[in-house]
């Protein structure tokens, strides 16, 4: 029997085709996403077609899961048609709009009624955006989804009367706790919508997609293939790699995340660690940075290198780049909450001001960030005996590297995969078996810690 899973992340949609016994990878295909901040939710739906068939297409899959980029705004009408292109996490018009929310309900109230201090990335702040800078707009939503539940739902023939089998019914939108945990209207705690909030938001209520659980099926694809909850990608990745006590996941993609699954939830009122829900019952303390995979691919173009050339000259230079520091805040950030914030290079002097230094200074001023986000966790009182590093930029050997000399716990690199559609595929797996898939996760590095105290202090005192 096979399943799929899909990932459908910020700059592309994959998907992965496994045996649901065994878990082995039988077939895989992948198509770009448009770039930018701001996307019509058909170029996903196109991207996920071609992805599809780049994989040899589902026509023989028992059950396929989505895993998908967390907290991307879909607004829908009563036709079931986009209301305006999504406003995806890394989006940072909603920054007014999250302070507003916190002046209005306080910090702590909202931690403790949805695991969230509210920034710019999660949906609440795109709705209240959406009500105080497009109201012709707001008034028309009649529901809104994630981007996994709208791309679920279509999946199963729902959408506009024109494009889809099934036509418009908004009330079969289906989503997972993990994702539901990234609104800011959903409570880890009760497990329920806090429609106050969406009220005070969007300035009305809406229908919200179910709050489906790990084992539950949302339906069928009109094909007859279940289709299992899905997740938001990090949830979907915790999952994909089986990540279990003392793991700490850092992901490496557009976003740069750092998370762990724990079996009570998490309240941080400072923001700093979000308190999502898993993809399996159970908790998702996560912090994430805006500037993450993209660092790298920028001073690599300025520097005219390809990736290979890149981990050459940032492994020539010495830890601590020759006191070089990059503040990569390129995107503007989110941990720390500096939306507005521009990329700052300190240090720089004669003999600092090198390309190597440069190369370096970028791959550990990414990853100092990450390292700040697992002080939070265990501040937390998160157990982190270990590092499995995933996402695109994990592929670098220099990534790699400079890791071991920033983090204090070993870091274990998994083999290279799409551990978000993994999860996605154990889902369906789930759905299909009645039991949830015990497939194998092979690792193909494991580097010693050995941290160099300056990398992370020469940082901190730029900060
Ligand atoms: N060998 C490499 N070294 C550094 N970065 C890489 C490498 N291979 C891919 N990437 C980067 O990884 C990113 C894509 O990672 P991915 O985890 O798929 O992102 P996302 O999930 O956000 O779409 C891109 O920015 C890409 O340039
Ligand atoms: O906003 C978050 C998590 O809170 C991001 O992790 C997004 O979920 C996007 O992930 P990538 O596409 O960068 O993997």
């Amino acid at each position: 029997m096979l399943v799929a899973g899909i990932d459908s992340s910020t700059q592309s949609c994959k998907v992965v085709v496994r045996d649901a016994e065994t878990g082995a990878l039988v077939r895989s295909g992948r198509a770009s996403h448009p770039d930018g901040t701001e996307v019509a939710p058909s170029a996903w739906w196109s991207a996920l077609g071609e992805a599809i068939a780049s994989a040899g297409g589902l026509d023989d899959v028992a059950a396929v899961a989505v895993g998908g980029q967390q907290h991307g705004m879909v607004a829908l009408d009563a036709e079931g048609r986009v209301v305006r292109d999504a406003l995806l996490w890394n989006d940072t018009r909603s920054a007014g709009a999250a302070r507003d929310l916190i002046a209005e309900f306080g910090a702590e109230q909202l931690a403790e009624r949805t695991g969230l201090v509210p920034v710019a990335s999660f949906t609440i702040t795109k709705l209240r955006w959406l009500r105080d800078a497009e109201p012709e707009n707001a008034a028309r939503v009649a529901a809104v989804a994630l981007p996994h539940d709208w791309l679920s739902w279509r999946l199963r023939g729902y959408g506009p009367a024109d494009e889809s089998e099934l036509g418009p019914v908004l009330e079969e939108l289906a989503t997972d706790r993990s994702d539901a945990s990234g609104t800011g209207y959903w409570s880890p705690f009760t497990g329920e919508y806090d429609r106050e909030l969406l009220a005070a938001a969007l300035g009305h209520d809406a229908i919200l997609p179910r709050v489906l659980g790990p084992d539950e099926s949302a339906g069928r694809t009109p094909a007859g293939a279940l289709v299992g909850s899905g997740a938001g990608d990090n949830a979907g990745a915790a999952l994909g790699l089986s990540a279990g006590p003392g793991d700490v996941v850092v992901s490496i993609g557009t976003s740069g995340t750092v998370f762990s699954v724990s079996d009570t939830p998490v309240t941080d009122p400072s923001g700093t660690v979000a308190g999502f829900a898993d993809a399996a019952g159970r908790f998702l303390p996560l912090s994430a940075t805006l500037n993450a995979a993209r660092v790298v691919d920028t001073v690599a173009s300025v520097l005219g290198v390809d990736f290979d050339e890149l981990a050459r000259l940032a492994l020539g230079a010495e830890p601590g780049s020759g006191g070089l520091v990059l503040q990569p805040y390129f995107d503007g950030e989110r941990t720390p909450d500096l939306p507005d914030a521009t990329a700052t290079l300190f240090g720089m002097t004669r003999v600092s001001f090198t390309r190597a230094g440069l190369a370096r200074a970028a791959i550990e001023g990414m990853l100092c960030g990450l390292a700040d986000g697992l002080d939070a966790h265990r501040a937390l009182g998160v157990d982190a005996t270990r590092v499995l590093l995933i996402g695109g930029a994990a592929l670098n050997p220099a990534v790699r590297e400079i890791a071991s000399t920033i983090f204090d716990v070993p870091i274990v690199v998994p083999e290279p995969g799409e551990y978000v559609a993994d999860g996605a595929a154990r889902q369906a797996a789930w759905v299909a078996l009645g039991t949830a898939p015990d497939w194998t996760v092979s690792t193909v590095a494991e580097l010693a810690p050995r941290p160099v105290a300056v990398v992370r202090e020469q940082y901190a005192a730029r900060r």
